[in-house]
């Protein structure tokens, strides 16, 4: 084996589920799509989801061309709750709050057709997205507060800013080895 090969740790459960930090307060919810004779049904909100409680405020999609990347954005007040079922939409967080246990933390997730997923995010906590695939990914969101025109609740920093280390478009395989310490 080469000196500078590095050995895969475990990525995924049993299940099937990716391990990955927690990031306080963040909830990810995979919803399975129910296939039928004549086609799928896929449910796409139910208020148990938000344990808080918080009713919808407004509902409005977000579509990102093959290749977009809408990043990086983050509320004060408002707390995101997104579901993704169409397109390869990877969703990147980063707990910027400093009085957080999870302050610094980065959690990647890649939702669409292959995986329809519900995610909620706190105010506080950065995020963007990323669609990987060849079609448009639609992006819905439930938020607890509308939007806001004359003053919205709405922070942005720049893809490639340095606040959050991140590096948009480098796949999380290559990332592992950039960051994985050689395995001895
Ligand atoms: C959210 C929203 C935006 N807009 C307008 C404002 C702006 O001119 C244009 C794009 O809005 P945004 O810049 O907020 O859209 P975008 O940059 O795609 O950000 C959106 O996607 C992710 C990343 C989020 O964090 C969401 O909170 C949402 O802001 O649409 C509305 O008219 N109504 C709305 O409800």
């Amino acid at each position: 084996m080469f000196d500078s090969a590095v050995k895969d740790m475990q990525m995924i459960t049993s299940d099937w589920q990716k391990f990955s930090k927690p990031i306080e307060g963040v909830i990810a919810k995979e919803v399975l799509h129910v296939p039928r004779d004549h086609g799928v049904l896929t449910e796409i909100f139910r208020p148990e989801w938000d344990p808080s409680g918080v009713p919808v405020a407004q509902i409005y999609q977000s579509r990102l061309f093959p290749g977009a990347i809408g990043a990086w954005s983050c509320h004060k007040l408002a707390v995101d709750r997104l579901f993704v079922s169409q397109g390869h939409l990877k969703i990147v967080l980063f707990d910027g709050r400093e009085d957080s246990p999870t302050h610094g933390t980065l959690q990647e997730h890649i939702a669409g057709d292959a995986r329809p997923a519900f995610l909620l995010i706190p105010p506080g906590v950065w995020h963007g997205m990323h669609n990987l695939g060849t079609t448009d990914a639609i992006m819905l969101n439930f938020p607890t507060r509308p939007y806001n025109y004359e003053d919205p609740d709405h922070y942005r920093l720049q893809h490639d800013a340095l606040e959050i280390p991140y590096t948009w478009g480098e796949n999380s395989e290559r990332r592992r080895l950039r960051s994985n310490p050689k395995q001895e």
